[in-house]
């Protein structure tokens, strides 16, 4: 296998100069194979608040200029190890959710089915159904880690079933998910009844909440994650607005009481060890945010993402 193709060199070339690809990667139609794709998906028609996160990816990109070659948390060098370049976004009709969903469910089945894994920028939390079925397609029902302060086990909006609270129900009922291995972290918030936390127990959910990780602590949360997800394939949602609005202000809806930054990516480091197959970073909102707190965040929590799946993904190279 030929030597990876790595960003820009932020010492010869300054990194705020040239086109924005995630973390200065060249794009795919600039490398042989990929190994492993960041890809933004441009969609926010599934949103029930503030509108917007079809500006996330070329925010998220935008913020990531300044990411590093070596990632210290995870001792990897994830663009040296493989190569990962940036895919570009997803064409997506705004006007016509039910094709937007098949339209991401065909575009990552085509990339999966290069042998590419996926990290996925969002875009409103609609598009993780497809990103699963696809990867569904290849590794049959995955263990799902989601990091959100809601649930998106909600069955309806409006009478619509695929909206951005509704798409781990979905899942759920598509039988894409391992059942034995579904985790939500960082929920947090009120709730429409208390039957929204006994239909998603029904489902097969664990939940961790935001208070869970306060009190307890990543470290035994991650164990406690870890001993669920076993050496099942794994995917890992994260909605950005897991984190504190002064985290990621960023974002269409917006709880109190959230997680760190810090916290979310320690979390993520904790899953060194897991068999990651794909994971996406949804519902950032650029018009709400302030001075890229939420861009950045989103940016390092795709960096760690892209590192995790760098692990698994060498093994194969
Ligand atoms: N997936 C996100 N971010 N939010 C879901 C909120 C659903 C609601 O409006 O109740
Ligand atoms: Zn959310
Ligand atoms: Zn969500």
């Amino acid at each position: 296998m030929s030597t990876p193709i790595g960003p820009t060199d932020s010492s010869l070339v300054p990194r705020f100069a040239g086109p924005a690809t995630f973390a200065r990667l060249p794009r795919t139609d600039e490398v042989a194979k990929t190994d492993i794709a960041v890809v933004g998906i441009p969609f926010d028609s599934g949103v029930s608040y503030r509108p917007g996160a079809r500006f996330g990816p070329a925010a998220i990109r935008e913020a990531s200029r300044l990411l590093r070659p070596y990632n210290p948390g995870l001792d990897v060098s994830p663009f040296a190890e493989v190569q990962v370049a940036d895919g570009g976004d997803i064409a997506v009709n705004p006007f016509a959710i039910k094709e937007a969903i098949a339209t991401v469910e065909a575009s990552a089945s085509e990339l999966l089915s290069q042998g590419t894994r996926l990290v996925t920028l969002g875009g409103d939390h609609t598009i993780a159904l497809p990103l699963l079925r696809a990867v569904h397609r290849v590794h049959g029902p995955v263990a799902l880690l989601h990091f959100d302060a809601h649930l998106d086990t909600w069955d309806t909006y409006f009478g619509e079933p695929y909206t951005h609270g509704t798409p781990f129900r979905r899942a759920v009922e598509e039988g894409i998910l391992d059942t034995e291995a579904l985790t939500h972290v960082g929920i947090r918030g009120p709730l429409y009844g208390k039957k929204d936390l006994e239909d998603d127990r029904r489902f097969g959910f664990g939940i961790v909440t935001a208070a869970d990780v306060m009190r307890r602590g990543v470290d035994e949360i991650a164990d406690m994650v870890r001993q669920r997800i076993g050496n099942r394939p794994l995917y890992v949602s994260v909605d950005i607005d897991v984190l504190d609005p002064a985290h990621a202000p960023g974002t269409g809806t917006p709880e109190a009481g959230g997680l760190t930054s810090r916290e979310l990516l320690e979390l993520l480091r904790g899953l060194a060890s897991c068999n990651l197959v794909g994971a996406d970073v949804v519902e950032v909102s650029p018009a709400y945010d302030h001075a890229q707190i939420t861009a950045t965040a989103a940016a390092h929590v795709a960096y760690d993402l892209v590192s995790l799946l760098a692990l698994t993904a060498k093994k194969d190279r």
